[in-house]
């Protein structure tokens, strides 16, 4: 069972130690492991240290969660090393991966390996040395070995990567002096990085004030406010760019120079600081709130000023001011000497969003993004740990930041699928994990959305979390009108890509000096058929979601069930024969056709390709915020966040790409996705239009998209879950299977789902099927479905996966050691 110990493998006695340390490693076990502590070792050791400890016959990095004196039954082995002075995990957070751990039943140390960051987590390094006194085996060796064998001799501290590097070409000759025996490789913790160092100037006088009337006596009050200034910033790093924002043309380094020659101030070495994002700082500048975005904040200080949990939904459409709701709210919690943690989808990290919270803000704010280097990521949270930050903007991971004193956590655009990490494990949701930090931090929790997910309405119907809403946009600016095209009617009234309408759309808007933006969603991941006559996607029978086509075997299949079918050769909605056709092309082929329609207006595209660049995102949106374009085509990547006052017109391209998806939720999705992009028409002074193309006009989330009517949706399809019980009224828990051998694959999924159906839950499970792309790198696909209770507490749900695991390990058929099963459950 979960949490109980489990002893190392050992046949030291350890009798005399009467301190013991549970400690959690970085390895998929539900176990914690129990070690030894010397008396040196119980003296300083804390829960959230890490430990060097040995395990199956190599060192490891472990993180100690319990300190105690149960001596165990079996015997154990001491703790070699104590890695850290203090905790890197504080309890409050050490208890959130626990919980995280047993709720998503996984192994502890896996959850604790994706909260901490490079340098804090459980990296080791392995170092490479050769052997000495080996004169036979060296003599043996060719002449390229003997060159490799001297150069490895000659060196002191040589990691096992760097050799790697090194002689990449000469991999074969390399690996063969480690054959035999010549090399010994070992592994060392890799602990905090090194400090980036830089220059700076620190202050030597202690005396600063009377050095300071001497000084400013007869100087100008610019030169005084620069004095003072520098006089705050202690250090103060010495290059150039730092000088200049610190003095600007004020105080000269010749200044500096004669305060060093009087011994005030020294140039050191320190370590160095994050560079600030070049953003203004004028935190007068906050917006007064209108009187709906008043109220709404209003409900929200109660509970920070009583300094208790409470969870909200704020239910806003697009440009109603969340984002100053939640400013205010935050600063609120900054008075009471309280941090905030922000959470924003990893694509809506750019500098537009970043920006409004660091003019009120400034340098209180980390920024944690996923292209930030080691180093970068390990120093915002050394500043946080510092208390030098207390507020966090950030995308996933960003849940796990080291605030103090949290006070407020924002999610925004809380329906946003990033927020659910599926791989690598833990597999966890964000949102889930938020909601228990806030908890025990008796924080309060906002989640924002104009589209809030299905989930999170029903759970707030459910009385768990408070439901708020901003109904109108901030600047009156009316939502943009919605006009949806039916593709099947323009099938020969087409421009390339464009119906008619959508096509003079565009010519007249740039025509007037307005920008549009096109959408083309393509699910890069799965196939689907379409009727070009009637829009129909064929569906499965059993589960509503549609089917994939498999191109190979020509037929129709789903994914959750199984049921295949081959790929009819009439339409079955309109009788149509041929009209089936596979769906989805390129963007760039699209902008191709967009540059060949309007010869002379200028198209940027948005997609993967595009913004695979470091910055190149912010680069693109920044320039089509200059005008230096007149149409933005791309991916969902411009459906999110973006306020271009000058875009008057949106244009979904096919509005049925999310229909590919071979899910329940693609009704929701593509909801969504229509909502955000037509919310990016209109938002200032010129009155916006959105054309939808699609070829099914009266589905179900085209018909509610058009009016603006988010309500009406969830109501229309919250009714189509229920009966087929998904999420939100189950908790979907999925068995992954994959391995390299086709029938060793199918055998481990068939007898794992046998134990699933014969635990008699009395929950449905669906499956084993083929997962939606059935051979990805040479590995077979197959999953199984299992419908939980939506309330199911932790502990049930740790019950239930580790019932399933022990009675496979008993009963695993032949081969199950080459295919890999995970389970992961969702409530999406
Ligand atoms: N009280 C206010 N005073 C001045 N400007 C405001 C106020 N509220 C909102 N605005 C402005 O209105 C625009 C939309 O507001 P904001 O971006 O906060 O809305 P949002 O609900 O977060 O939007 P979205 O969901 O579309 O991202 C912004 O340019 C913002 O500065
Ligand atoms: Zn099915």
């Amino acid at each position: 069972m979960s949490g109980k110990p489990h002893s190392t493998p050992t046949n030291e006695a350890a009798d005399g130690f009467r301190h013991f340390a549970d400690i959690a490693l970085p390895i998929a076990v539900r176990e914690v492991f129990t070690y030894a502590l010397s008396g040196t070792h119980a003296a300083v050791v804390q829960p959230g240290m890490r430990v060097w400890v040995p395990l199956k016959g190599r060192m490891n990095i472990g993180m100690v969660v319990k300190v105690h004196q149960n001596k165990p039954a079996f015997k154990t082995r001491p703790v070699a090393r104590v890695l850290d002075r203090e905790p890197v995990l504080d309890p409050e957070l050490l208890r959130l991966t626990e919980w995280m751990y047993r709720f998503y039943v996984c192994g502890w140390g896996e959850v604790i390996q994706a909260a901490l960051p490079a340098g804090l987590n459980f990296s080791a390094k392995t170092f490479v040395r050769a052997v000495p006194q080996k004169e036979d085996a060296v003599v043996a060796l060719n002449r390229q070995e003997k060159l490799i064998y001297a150069e490895i001799s000659g060196e002191k501290r040589l990691s096992w990567r760097e050799a790697r590097q090194r002689w990449a070409n000469e991999e074969r000759a390399l690996s063969s002096v480690k054959q035999k025996g010549l090399l010994q490789l070992w592994d060392e913790p890799a602990l905090d990085l090194q400090p980036r160092t830089e220059l700076c100037w620190v202050w030597q006088n202690p005396q600063r004030e009377t050095l300071t009337e001497r000084l400013v006596s007869g100087k100008t009050k610019k030169w005084e406010q620069a004095w003072q200034l520098l006089l705050e910033t202690d250090p103060l790093p010495a290059t150039t760019a730092a000088l200049t924002v610190a003095m600007p043309e004020t105080i000269t380094p010749y200044t500096l120079k004669r305060l060093e020659q009087e011994g005030v101030l020294t140039r050191e070495e320190r370590e160095a600081r994050l560079p600030e994002p070049a953003f203004a700082y004028r935190p007068e500048h906050i917006s007064a709130l209108n009187p709906e975005q008043h109220e709404v904040t209003a409900t929200l200080l109660k509970p920070l000023h009583a300094r208790t949990y409470a969870k909200f939904l704020l239910f806003g459409v697009t440009g109603s001011g969340k984002t100053e709701v939640y400013i205010h709210l935050i600063k609120e919690a900054l008075e009471q000497g309280r941090g905030a943690l922000v959470l924003v989808p990893e694509i809506a990290l750019t500098p537009q969003t970043v920006r409004r919270f660091y003019l009120i803000f400034g340098r209180k704010i980390a920024i944690l993004h996923s292209r930030l280097s080691d180093r970068e990521r390990y120093e915002a949270w050394q500043a946080l740990r510092r208390g030098e930050k207390n507020i966090v903007i950030g995308a996933r991971s960003a849940v796990f930041a080291p605030i103090e004193k949290l006070g407020v956590i924002i999610i925004d655009e809380e329906h946003d699928t990033s927020y659910y990490q599926t791989d690598p494990a833990p597999r966890y949701h964000a949102r889930e994990v938020a909601a228990m930090r806030a908890h025990k931090a008796g924080a309060v929790l906002v989640m924002g959305s104009a589209t809030p997910s299905l989930v999170s309405l029903v759970e707030s119907g459910r009385g768990k979390s408070q439901l708020l809403k901003l109904s109108a946009r901030h600047t009156g600016a009316q939502m943009p009108e919605v006009k949806v095209l039916n593709l099947t009617e323009y099938r020969y009234a087409m421009n390339g890509p464009l119906a008619v309408p959508l096509f003079r759309a565009v010519e007249e808007a740039v025509g007037r000096g307005e920008q549009v933006i096109l959408l083309y969603n393509r699910r890069g991941f799965a196939s689907f058929m379409q009727c070009e006559a009637c829009g129909d996607v064929p569906e499965c029978p059993h589960c509503s979601v549609s089917l994939t086509y498999h191109k190979a075997q020509q037929h129709l299949r789903c994914h959750y069930c199984g049921f295949a079918r081959s790929v009819p050769g009439s339409c079955h909605a309109c009788g149509e024969t041929g009209g089936l056709k596979m769906q989805g092309s390129g963007t760039q082929q699209v902008e191709e056709e967009l540059e060949k329609l309007f010869p002379k207006f200028r198209v940027m595209r948005m997609d993967q390709d595009t913004t695979s660049r470091k910055n190149a995102h912010d680069q693109l949106l920044t320039a089509f915020g200059r005008g230096e374009a007149d149409i933005l085509i791309g991916t969902q990547l411009v459906a999110k966040g973006l306020d271009f006052p000058n875009v008057t017109v949106v244009g979904v391209v096919n509005a049925d790409t999310e229909l590919a998806f071979p899910s329940y939720r693609s009704n929701e999705r593509m909801y969504q996705l229509l909502s955000q992009v037509a919310g990016r028409s209109g938002r200032a002074a010129k009155k916006g239009v959105v054309y939808l193309q699609t070829r099914q006009p009266d589905h179900v989330s085209v018909r509610f998209a058009k009016n603006h009517d988010y309500e009406g949706f969830a109501r229309a399809e919250l009714a189509g879950r229920k009966p087929l019980l998904y999420p939100p009224y189950a908790r979907l828990l999925q068995a992954a299977f994959r391995g390299q051998d086709a029938t060793y694959t199918r055998r481990a999924a068939e007898q794992f789902t046998a134990i699933m159906k014969q635990a008699q839950t009395g929950w449905p499970v669906l499956g084993p099927a083929p997962d939606a792309i059935e051979r990805m790198k040479d590995e077979f696909r197959w999953i199984t479905l299992m419908k939980l209770p939506a309330g199911i507490t932790t502990a049930q749900l740790e019950k239930i996966c580790d019932y399933f695991w022990k009675w496979y390990e008993k009963t695993k058929p032949e081969g199950a050691s080459t295919v890999r099963i995970t389970l992961n459950h969702e409530m999406l």
